[in-house]
């Protein structure tokens, strides 16, 4: 299945609002409180001219400065309701739109916690990163920075140009006329705005990708001095990423000065038409300095909205980033497939029926695979490298689904467990066993639910149980050895140890060893060996290792080699391919 993200996929901007106002579903009571108290200020915006030109026309041309004193008084009340207004709408919208973006993050995440392997070999780390926290963070910054002034600058605009109209219809008229041009080029120019905005989030994503990779890499970097070729790849990254940046500012620009031009050719019509209404007696000065406080009042929030307006284009540009992750479809999971319809098909532990595979964005490696693993023997996968014994053990613990066929776990299809069911019935030691920051008891017990409280005591006598204390004498500190990030600090040999005890200590079903042993000394891999032995009886290991010696004692060896999967029968008969294997390649 493809899992690019790669992809122009557009959402309409009524879905993408949609579906964005779903996450604020929970935010009723502050949105509707800061609604209300944006009305409050839009009102007393669109009052204040009206009562000025009445102050002008009633008390001023009439010389009532008593009159004027207590209006001035009321005015200033006015303000300073809506210097409060202002204050409290930045406040509830403020946290709306943060607690907006931590349930757009935390969605964003858990689904990529959902999403299959596959998805994460077609789509890069950095980028992946770059739009949980940047592009998360522009829609954020819509709703709690905007939101509010967009829908206040709309209302203050309405409420002026009905002001305008009713006060002169005419002149009402000519002056709104602009406004109409600019909604017009708003129109034709929001796509591309978009558009370019789009282009650099996407640009930033893989400028993500590029400090991403460098960094993981760093080491290989400076052991081949290569630190001038990547370099070379960000001074690259980071010049496309200031082109699009560039790009994006200048067309979320392109709204201000246009609405600017607007706005003031709007007041020049108001002014040459407004004299003309009053030298012919059919206008009073106060309400054409009304007048011109409400055309102010009408292009100063389209003015702001033009601001607004390229914000709102980035929030829909990152939108649609965001939403191909959650639009994503994870692998079906079997939790709803009732256990009476599953089909039996064989008695074995593992079954592979006619399956073939296929990496999405790569050649076919398993053409037509059968066999059957029985419970309780061991299982050793040779063949050459590149042969697909890591591809074959990947699709036993659906890291993942083949393209054909079927595999049975316990005679169900693998697909019909849940992850809790299927993980628990399998252990995988990878090749490059992944540690995370924190103890070596945290990394052991790490996805272990049953003695994830356990105490030290206890989990070392579990440990002399099975036979695992022994390979912790390779840790100076025990259980409490810190673990860096991603295994730093820690031989790769003591890596596959802690990888092994963390594997064996589920007591799965079948645990699948994948070179496994590769890296540690002689000694402590017949220690492994012996640990192997005190499992449950029952349980089904498979082995992939390329020293003959670690697969002697297996019950049946399985040559793997250009796609398909033979049984070599003895271990000498196994030799024997990989050496034929190998002088045909
Ligand atoms: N993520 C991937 N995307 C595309 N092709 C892949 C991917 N992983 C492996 N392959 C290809 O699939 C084929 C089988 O690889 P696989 O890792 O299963 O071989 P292997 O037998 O385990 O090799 P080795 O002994 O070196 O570990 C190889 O040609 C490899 O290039």
């Amino acid at each position: 299945m493809n899992y690019s993200l790669n992809t122009d996929q557009k959402t309409s901007t009524r879905a993408a609002l949609g579906k964005m106002l779903q996450f604020m579903k929970s935010e009723k009571r502050e949105l509707f409180l800061a609604f209300f108290v944006m009305l409050l200020n839009a009102g007393i915006t669109m009052l204040t001219p009206y009562l000025m030109g009445y102050a002008i026309d009633h008390y001023i041309a009439q010389g009532n400065y008593h009159g004027l004193a207590v209006f001035s008084g009321l005015l200033l009340v006015m303000y300073i309701i809506w210097a409060g207004t202002e204050y409290l709408q930045t406040k509830l919208m403020g946290g709306v739109g943060q607690r907006m973006l931590y349930r757009l993050r935390n969605e964003v995440f858990g689904k990529l916690q959902q999403l299959p392997v596959a998805f994460f070999n077609q789509n890069k780390t950095g980028d992946l990163i770059s739009r949980i926290n940047n592009d998360t963070d522009k829609v954020n910054q819509f709703f709690s920075q905007s939101l509010m002034q967009f829908v206040d600058s709309i209302f203050t605009m309405a409420g002026a140009a009905i002001f305008l109209l009713c006060i002169n219809v005419k002149l009402g008229g000519a002056s709104l006329l602009p406004g109409v041009l600019i909604l017009v080029f708003v129109q034709l120019a929001s796509g591309w705005v978009k558009k370019k905005n789009a282009a650099s989030m996407k640009h930033t994503g893989g400028l993500s990708a590029e400090i991403q990779e460098s960094l993981q890499n760093f080491k290989t970097i400076i052991t081949f001095n290569r630190r001038d070729y990547f370099r070379k790849r960000f001074d690259d990254a980071n010049a496309e990423n200031y082109k699009a940046a560039i790009g994006a500012g200048l067309a979320n620009n392109i709204f201000a000065p246009v609405f600017g031009l607007f706005s003031n050719i709007a007041l020049l019509i108001v002014l040459v038409y407004g004299i003309s209404l009053i030298a012919a007696g059919s206008f009073t000065l106060g309400l054409l300095i009304s007048f011109v406080v409400y055309v102010q009042n009408f292009y100063m929030p389209l003015r702001q909205l033009a601001a607004l307006w390229a914000g709102f284009q980035t929030a829909m540009a990152a939108w649609d980033r965001i939403a191909l992750i959650l639009e994503m479809k994870a692998p079906s999971d079997g939790a709803k497939v009732p256990e009476l319809n599953t089909i039996k098909v064989s008695a074995s532990l593992l079954q592979f029926s006619g399956v073939s595979f296929q990496y999405p964005d790569g050649k076919k490696v398993l053409h037509d695979i059968n066999f059957s693993m029985e419970q309780g023997k061991t299982y050793a996968l040779v063949g050459p490298t590149g042969g697909g014994k890591t591809t074959t053990a990947s699709l036993i613990a659906r890291l993942y689904d083949p393209t054909e066929g079927i595999v049975y776990l316990k005679g169900r299809n693998i697909k019909d467990y849940t992850e809790e069911e299927r993980t628990g019935l399998i252990g995988f030691i990878l090749q490059e066993p992944v540690l995370f920051t924190g103890t070596l008891r945290d990394n052991i017990l790490y996805g272990n639910r049953k003695y994830q409280d356990i105490s030290n005591e206890a989990l070392m006598v579990l440990l002399q149980e099975t036979g695992l204390d022994r390979l912790l004498i390779r840790f100076d500190q025990g259980l409490d050895t810190p673990v860096a990030s991603g295994g730093e600090g820690i031989s790769l040999g003591q890596r596959q140890l802690i990888a092994f005890i963390r594997a064996v200590l589920r007591k799965p079903a079948l645990l699948v060893l994948d070179e496994a042993t590769a890296n540690i000394d002689t000694v402590t891999e017949r220690q492994l060996q012996e640990v192997l032995q005190l499992l449950p009886p029952e349980t089904t290991r498979v082995i992939i290792a390329h020293r003959l010696n670690t697969i002697e004692n297996a019950d049946e060896i399985f040559f793997v080699n250009a796609g398909t999967i033979i049984t070599a029968g003895s271990l000498d008969n196994a030799l024997h391919m990989l050496l034929e294997g190998k002088r045909e390649s």
